[in-house]
């Protein structure tokens, strides 16, 4: 396609941006002989495009481990080596998208409800690097992203744990409904979704432990500092990079 078809009045779109950062990652963190974390969702999408191009040309010995039902899947169309945490529970590196990214690196994941396997896999890798586009470039939670702190939940405890989010952390906790089917989304871990709906800026940190201390909780999407590099793919055709906070 000419480079027309892919600029919008001079801007690039969010696909555009996700590939570059994708691609700018994979490129900078991925080497010979590493055992691949592969995080789930659309950018992650051209991560493994660029992987599986770059195992085809340079000849890499890499393994892949995923971090949902769709990064597996992706994994085996790309025909690129599955493994799990059984076999290879330590990672070299884990490349994953986020929803939202603020200043300080803490992201919110789960948009596409894959965070509780997501956030495992993350903490098994030596380097936890991040893609995202422009969009998700924020300052402070919530800025960016409307949608909420998503929280896996044990089905039974939904009622419970939406009012405990509520009660004691301000905004509201609403079921994430499914799309092509009847009733809430169900998790790769058989679980239900809350999508916290937070008023105000809190203490990140405090908050994620507070939360999964709730029964019935599975996980969060908060990732506090986990995130070493995050790559955005920005409008200008460019590649952003930030790290966290030195203190
Ligand atoms: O956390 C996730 C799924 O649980 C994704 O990484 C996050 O939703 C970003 O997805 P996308 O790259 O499609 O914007």
């Amino acid at each position: 396609s000419s480079s027309s078809s892919r600029r919008y009045h001079g801007t690039l779109m969010a696909e555009e941006a996700k590939k570059l950062a994708a691609y700018a990652a994979v490129d900078n963190h991925i080497q010979n002989n590493q055992v691949v974390g592969v995080g789930s969702g659309s950018t992650i999408v051209y991560a493994v495009d660029r992987l599986a191009e770059r195992v085809r040309e340079e000849k890499l010995n890499i393994v892949c481990v995923p971090t949902s039902f769709q990064a597996r899947q992706l994994i085996l169309q790309h025909g690129l080596p599955l493994s799990d945490l059984d076999r290879h529970p330590e990672l070299d590196v884990a490349i994953d998208g986020a929803d939202e990214v603020d200043a300080a690196l803490t992201l919110i994941k789960g948009g596409g409800g894959c965070l509780t396997q997501e956030k495992i896999v993350a903490g098994c890798a030596k380097h936890f690097i991040v893609i995202a586009d422009y969009r998700k470039d924020s300052k402070a939670l919530g800025q960016q992203w409307k949608k909420g702190v998503p929280v896996e939940v044990i089905p039974m405890a939904y009622v419970p744990v939406s009012r405990a989010l509520a009660r004691r952390f301000g905004g509201e906790a609403v079921l994430r409904m499914a799309v092509s089917k009847a009733g809430p989304v169900v998790t790769d871990n058989s679980n239900f979704i809350l999508d916290w709906k937070f008023e105000h800026a809190q203490n990140w940190k405090e908050v994620n432990t507070a939360i999964k201390m709730i029964p019935g909780v599975v996980e969060t999407g908060l990732f506090v500092g986990m995130a070493e590099r995050v790559y955005f793919g920005m409008e200008d055709g460019s590649v952003k990079t930030r790290d966290p906070p030195v203190n």
